[in-house]
């Protein structure tokens, strides 16, 4: 997809929702837990009743993974179902991948090729060569973590005054080979900061977690971080997929994702963003 694609999504359906698919099967209805597929049952679940209210979906991989082979056929499975069901909306791999070149080419090729995700998040640590490789597959983007939504980014990203490092990310990467497909993100714990992210990045798709269950507010990241095509996909996990966990979850995440996009119908009137 490119970026002129993912705005005209976001324009149709007033929506800049991203909805995290985070399967647990601790936290998953029980009455799913028995089942052949248990993750890909539910994912399937709450794409079928999510769809509407959102641009995106991003499925964390530490989630399947953390299931061995049966996790990972089950992520495929879901990759597959959204690229079949859902072709306009936005798919990102969260698997926070960084390596040498070569190696960096072969986590691109498992998300781009295999799993014909459109990005795919990497941490920034290794630089330009370990980021290059995911930039070189056409109309996919690279996600770079630039200021995280925990408690920990204070540790390396935020320390120095002058030039901390998530500022440094940022005004490096615009120097990288085709860094129009390259987003960011942005935790919605750290809305103070966009105002500073956004005289960096103009133009550049920021994708934020943390509003909801970590406390982020939609309303303070879009009066700081909205530029004039959106420029920004909201993720919400737990708040949507766990919003209940019995037979109705499905149906109370739809419930949870129709709030937040009218919500964010809101936000788009209030900041005049494509009036
Ligand atoms: O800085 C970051 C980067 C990634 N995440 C991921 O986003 C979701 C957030 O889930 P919630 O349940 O809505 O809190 C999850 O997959 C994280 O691993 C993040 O939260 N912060």
């Amino acid at each position: 997809m490119t970026k002129e694609q993912l705005v005209q999504q976001i324009q149709e359906k007033s929506s800049f929702l991203c909805v995290g698919l985070d399967p647990d099967l601790q936290k998953i209805p029980a009455h799913l837990r028995d089942l052949e597929d248990p993750f890909f049952a539910f994912c399937k679940a709450i794409i079928d009743h999510t769809k509407d209210y959102c641009v995106a979906y991003k499925p964390n991989t530490a989630f399947f993974e953390a299931r061995g082979a049966a996790g990972w056929q089950s992520l495929e499975k879901t990759i597959a179902y959204l690229n079949e069901t859902c072709p306009n909306h936005f798919i990102i791999a969260d698997a926070k991948r960084g390596d040498i070149g070569n190696t960096a080419t072969q986590y691109a090729r498992a998300f781009f090729e295999q799993m014909d995700c459109d990005a795919v998040t990497v941490a920034p640590y290794m630089g330009r060569d370990s980021v290059e490789p995911f930039l070189a597959f056409e109309k996919r983007f690279c996600v770079l973590l630039a200021l995280t939504s925990n408690q920990g980014a204070k540790d390396f990203q935020t320390t120095r005054e002058e030039a901390p490092l998530y500022e440094e990310v940022l005004t490096t990467s615009q120097t990288y080979a085709h860094s129009e497909r390259l987003m960011y993100v942005v935790g919605a714990t750290k809305a103070e900061y966009l105002e500073r992210i956004r005289q960096l990045v103009p133009a550049s798709f920021l994708l934020i977690p943390g509003v909801g269950a970590q406390g982020g507010k939609l309303d303070e990241v879009c009066a700081a971080g909205m530029n004039k095509e959106v420029g920004l996909l909201v993720n919400s996990s737990r708040g949507i997929i766990y919003a209940s966990s019995a037979e109705d979850f499905a149906q109370v995440a739809g419930e949870q994702a129709r709030v937040l996009q009218q919500q964010m119908a809101e936000e788009l009137k209030k900041q005049r963003v494509f009036s």
